[in-house]
Formats: structure tokens, C-alpha cells, sequence
């Protein structure tokens, strides 16, 4: 397979990698190193002008009041990084989001679209490598990534930071977020009164650990969701590239385990064999949306889904016949039909075209059935660390009664039961309940009980029936709990609450409401499951007061 497209001709510098002295020392001139090709440039141009804030065509180059103009090439000092792996950079006091800029860095960067608050460029130049506080031998804050086609694939955002930074950033990151938005007394927080005696400005203080990082952080993730298109008259598959939605043909993925890179090959090489059609967001016609593949890690079972605009797929039985003979371990071959003109990947109706209509993975000694919509962890190694560490929290002895909330099929709450009097779990998508409750039945476990529905109506009704948890965990999606859930777990008081999230800000938003309700956050784990991204995942502790 090919890799992907190359605006620049080739790898660009990593700027700082191998000056090992540098880093140690503090910051040292770079001389000047140039980074990104002109055509590159032009292209992140383009993008940055359907930025939200400000234009670089069209619109104004200057605004009053802003130090920089579209165009202009600017000296910055990098003082932090956002999520999405941007250097936020400083020109007399204006933000610039600057990217392939890291925090510690002074860097030339050219300015591509700029609005009152804050404007975007990205770095031209390195001038002043950055400080690591990880002072052991060889150890930098920028390294080369290794992925050819980091630059313009929007998948990971952090290759170019080494990874014990990521990890500290990822902690910090989670720290900022409690602080800021959640209020929350974090030991070691900057601006607060530290006691000494675990209390912060009188509070109790919240402990965060490090990040649990992985120790071989590539090749993890179980599932791959990959974007059909076509590019001169030929059917692509393979990434969004930053910041658009043109779809980029891409051979390699170094976060994707081997087995589903090979899986994507093979679906796109058969249906280009079979001239079946590839979608077009712009025309709304074709066939092939997407190509979903889950690979389970103990069980070698593999899953494709087809997402189709339509039910009929030309020449499908000889599709279903080319990936049985030619995709190892293929367990289950599905349809999913999504027609609405909608970027959300699945429709409501999935059908089996071979074989079963899971396929079966284990953690930490618990069997999975795993559905096409159902929602399953990507990294399984660090799965099992998250759970274990839910559990813990959880803190039971056997006589507990738990609510399981956002549930998906079950996993957490299986985890559970093993050390609960009673578990109930909860969760919207029903194919995800279903799998749940054929996960218990799986590994004889009769104490853990499943509902369908949105967990906000679920758990009330639980309430009116006068089930009491001593704990209630819940596992939101990334816009975090839903408010009138977040009042019903005010109400059922349970001793201890643990939250699982994968998105810092929300949770914040979140502890600061179960904070003001009469709760307490004790612990906070941050676990690195999506390594070279921006995303960390949480497991919180909270007591009740
Ligand atoms: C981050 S996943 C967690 C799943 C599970 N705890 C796990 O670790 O595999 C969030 C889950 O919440 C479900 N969900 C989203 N909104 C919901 C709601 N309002 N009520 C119940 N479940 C919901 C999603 O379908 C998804 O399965």
C-alpha cells in the first residue's frame, strides 16, 4: 500500500530532534532551520480560511487593534499546547495558535487567518528549542514522527511530541481543566493556598496521578472507521485530511493494529475489482460510505461493515465471497444502511451478510460479544488498566448495590459484578444491550441487570422503585452527563460516585455540579488510551461529604 499524498515533497524536518544537548540545557538558537515547503503552505492556507475565527482570503489582512496581519511572518514565544496539538503562541500579548509549535519554543511562524481574539499560523521556523523538565539522558521534548503521512491526516496530533511529554501534558491538560472549569482543589495547583496538611485554600485537596502510558504506544487500536471517496475517477479510503473533508488514500496506519490495515486493503481492493461505487458527500450519490473493521485482540476474530447509501449492493454476494477467502480470521461481514446526508458514520439498520453477527474479544478475564454499533474500547491494554481502576475506586466488598451508567454492552458493569452485591447497568443503543446481557449469560454472571434508554429517564424510574446504590459509576460520551442525571445522582446520595470520561472539559463541568451537591474529588487517574492524539481518558473518585 501506498502512503498517503505529500503536499511537501517529502518529510519535513522535525526541528530540535537529535539536539540532545539543547533540550538539557535550556534553550539554545536552532539557527534558523526552515520546516514547511511553500505548496505546504498554501495548503494549510486554504484551510485555515474555513477557520471559525478570522480569513485569509477575501476578508481583511488587518484588523486594528490586532499586532499581526494575514501573511506576515512573526517571531513567538509557545507557552502551551491545545488539544488539537497546537502551540499557543504569544505576539505582544495576541494568542496565535500555531501549528507544529511546541510549548517551551520560540518560533517564526506565518500568520494564516486572524480574528479579534486570537489568530492561527503555522511554524516556519524553529529559533529556540524547547526546555524539557524529563532531564534524562536522551530524552527530548520534539522527535520525528514516524508516520509519513502525520502532516496532513487529521488522526493524530501529538506524534511530533515525545511521548513521556504527552503523558505529563495529558496530565496537565486534565489538571488545567479541573482547575479552570471545574474549581476544583487540586494538590499542587497553581494560585491556590497549599496548607500542608492536604488541604487547598481550605478545601480538601484533589490528588492527580501521572498518566498511565502505554509502553509500546503504537499499533493499538481495534477498530478502524475509514471514509470512502473517490479521487480521479478511483475509489480511496483512508483519512479526512486537517481540517476538511477531502478523503486521502492511505495505505498505513502506525495506531492501527496490522491485521485491520490489511482487512481495509482488501475491502477496498474488492470492491474496485467489483466497480462498486464510492459515495460522494457533494452529490449525495454512490454507494460505499465507509469501511468499519474491528479486530479482537484475544480471539484473532475479524469484523467488516460496509456503510452504504442504500440497501442494494451491486455484485454483494461475490464482495461477501472475496473477503471470506481472502481476509484471515473474518468472523462476521455486515451492512449498515445510513442514506441521510449526515456525517454521523452509522444509519439505524444493520443486517448480517455472512456469518455471525458479533464477534467475541476478552478483558481482563471477561468475554465480549461485540455488535457493529456497539460502543468497545479501542485500546485494549489500556482498557483493562481503566477498569481495574473504576473498580478500585468503586471500592466494594461484595455487599454493594451499583448503578452502571452509559453502560455500552456492559463491559464495566461485568467488571463490577464480580466484586458487587447487585449491578445495574443502563444504555441507549439497544444492538449494546443486547450484547450486555449476552456478555453476563456468557460468563455466568447473574447479579448484573440491563436496561435500554437514555440513562437521565432510566435512572429516575430506577429511583421511584427504590433502588439504592451505595455506587454509581458512569461512562458518558464526550459531552459528559446529561444535567437531570447528574440532579437524580444528587438525589440517590450514593457513597461514592466514580467518573469515567473522555474529555476533561465536560468532566470538569461535571465535579464542579456534584462538588456543589455535596461530593468530594478524591483521586483522579488519567489513563493514556488514544497515545499520539490529544484525547486522555479519566477514572475520578468522588465521596460523599
Ligand atoms: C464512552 S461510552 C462507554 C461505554 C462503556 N462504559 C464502555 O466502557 O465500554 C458511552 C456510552 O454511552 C452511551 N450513551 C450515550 N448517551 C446516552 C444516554 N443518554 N443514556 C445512556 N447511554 C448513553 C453510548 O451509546 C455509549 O455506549
Amino acid at each position: 500500500m501506498s502512503g498517503g499524498k505529500r503536499r511537501d515533497g517529502g518529510r519535513r524536518e522535525s526541528p530540535g530532534a537529535g539536539n540532545r544537548d539543547s533540550l538539557a540545557g535550556g534553550r539554545k538558537r536552532q539557527g534558523g532551520r526552515a520546516v514547511n515547503g511553500q505548496a505546504n503552505n498554501r495548503g494549510r492556507q486554504d484551510r485555515f480560511a474555513s477557520g471559525r475565527e478570522g480569513r485569509s482570503g477575501g476578508a481583511p489582512s488587518s484588523l486594528a487593534g490586532v499586532p499581526v496581519a494575514v501573511g506576515q511572518s512573526v517571531a513567538c514565544d509557545i507557552i502551551g499546547l491545545t488539544h488539537d496539538g497546537e502551540g499557543v503562541g504569544r505576539v505582544e500579548g495576541y494568542t496565535l495558535f500555531v501549528r507544529g509549535a511546541l510549548p517551551g519554543e520560540r518560533v517564526r511562524a506565518e500568520v494564516g487567518s486572524i480574528g479579534k481574539s486570537f489568530g492561527r499560523a503555522w511554524m516556519t521556523e524553529l529559533l529556540e528549542v524547547g526546555e524539557s523538565e524529563n532531564k534524562g539522558e536522551g530524552e527530548k521534548i520534539r522527535v520525528t514522527p514516524p508516520c509519513p503521512i502525520y502532516e496532513d491526516c487529521g488522526g493524530c496530533q501529538l506524534q511530533h511530541l515525545a511521548y513521556a511529554e504527552q503523558l505529563k501534558w495529558k496530565r496537565e491538560h486534565v489538571v488545567n481543566n479541573l482547575r479552570r472549569i471545574g474549581k476544583v482543589a487540586v494538590a499542587g495547583a497553581e494560585g491556590a493556598v497549599a496548607a500542608g496538611d492536604g488541604t487547598l485554600d481550605g478545601r480538601p485537596e484533589a490528588v492527580v496521578h501521572p498518566t498511565i502510558g502505554m509502553s509500546e504506544p503504537w499499533r493499538y487500536r481495534n477498530k478502524a472507521q475509514v471514509p470512502i471517496g473517490s479521487a480521479g475517477g478511483n475509489l480511496v479510503g483512508g483519512f479526512y485530511e486537517k481540517g476538511s473533508h477531502e478523503i486521502v488514500e492511505m495505505g498505513a496506519c502506525l495506531i492501527q493494529v496490522e491485521e485491520n490495515e490489511k482487512t481495509v486493503r482488501i475491502v477496498k481492493e474488492a470492491a474496485r475489482l467489483l466497480d462498486i461505487p464510492p459515495y460522494s458527500r457533494e452529490s449525495g450519490r454512490g454507494l460505499l460510505r465507509h469501511v468499519v473493521v474491528r479486530h479482537a485482540r484475544t480471539t484473532g476474530q475479524r469484523m467488516v461493515v460496509l456503510v452504504t447509501n442504500g440497501r442494494d449492493i451491486p455484485r454483494g454476494e461475490e464482495l461477501v465471497a472475496l473477503l471470506r477467502e481472502s481476509v484471515p480470521g473474518i468472523a462476521s461481514i455486515c451492512q449498515n444502511i445510513q442514506t441521510a446526508e449526515t456525517s454521523v458514520v452509522f444509519g439505524d439498520e444493520t443486517r448480517t451478510l455472512w456469518g455471525e453477527d458479533v464477534i467475541y474479544d476478552e478483558i481482563g478475564g471477561i468475554q465480549f460479544a461485540i455488535s457493529p454499533r456497539s460502543f468497545f474500547q479501542v485500546n485494549p491494554e489500556q482498557t483493562v488498566q481503566l477498569y481495574r481502576k473504576a473498580v478500585e475506586y468503586a471500592g466494594l466488598t461484595g455487599e454493594e448495590t451499583v448503578i452502571d451508567a452509559y453502560c455500552g454492552i456492559g463491559t464495566i458493569s461485568l467488571f463490577l459484578a464480580r466484586h458487587a452485591k447487585r449491578v445495574y447497568g443502563v444504555e441507549i443503543i439497544p444492538e449494546a444491550i443486547e450484547d450486555a446481557r449476552r456478555n453476563a449469560a456468557l460468563n455466568d454472571i447473574r447479579n448484573a441487570e440491563f436496561a435500554v434508554g437514555p440513562a437521565e429517564v432510566v435512572m429516575p424510574r430506577w429511583q421511584a422503585e427504590g433502588i439504592a446504590p451505595d455506587v454509581i459509576v458512569v461512562d458518558p460520551p464526550r459531552k459528559g452527563c446529561d444535567p437531570a442525571l447528574i440532579s437524580t445522582m444528587l438525589e440517590l446520595r450514593p457513597a461514592r460516585i466514580v467518573y469515567v470520561s473522555c474529555d476533561p472539559a465536560t468532566l470538569a463541568r461535571d465535579l464542579k455540579l456534584l462538588e456543589d451537591g455535596g461530593y468530594r474529588t478524591v483521586e483522579v487517574q488519567p489513563v493514556d488510551m488514544f497515545p499520539h492524539t490529544g484525547h486522555v481518558e479519566c477514572c475520578v473518585l468522588l465521596v460523599r461529604k
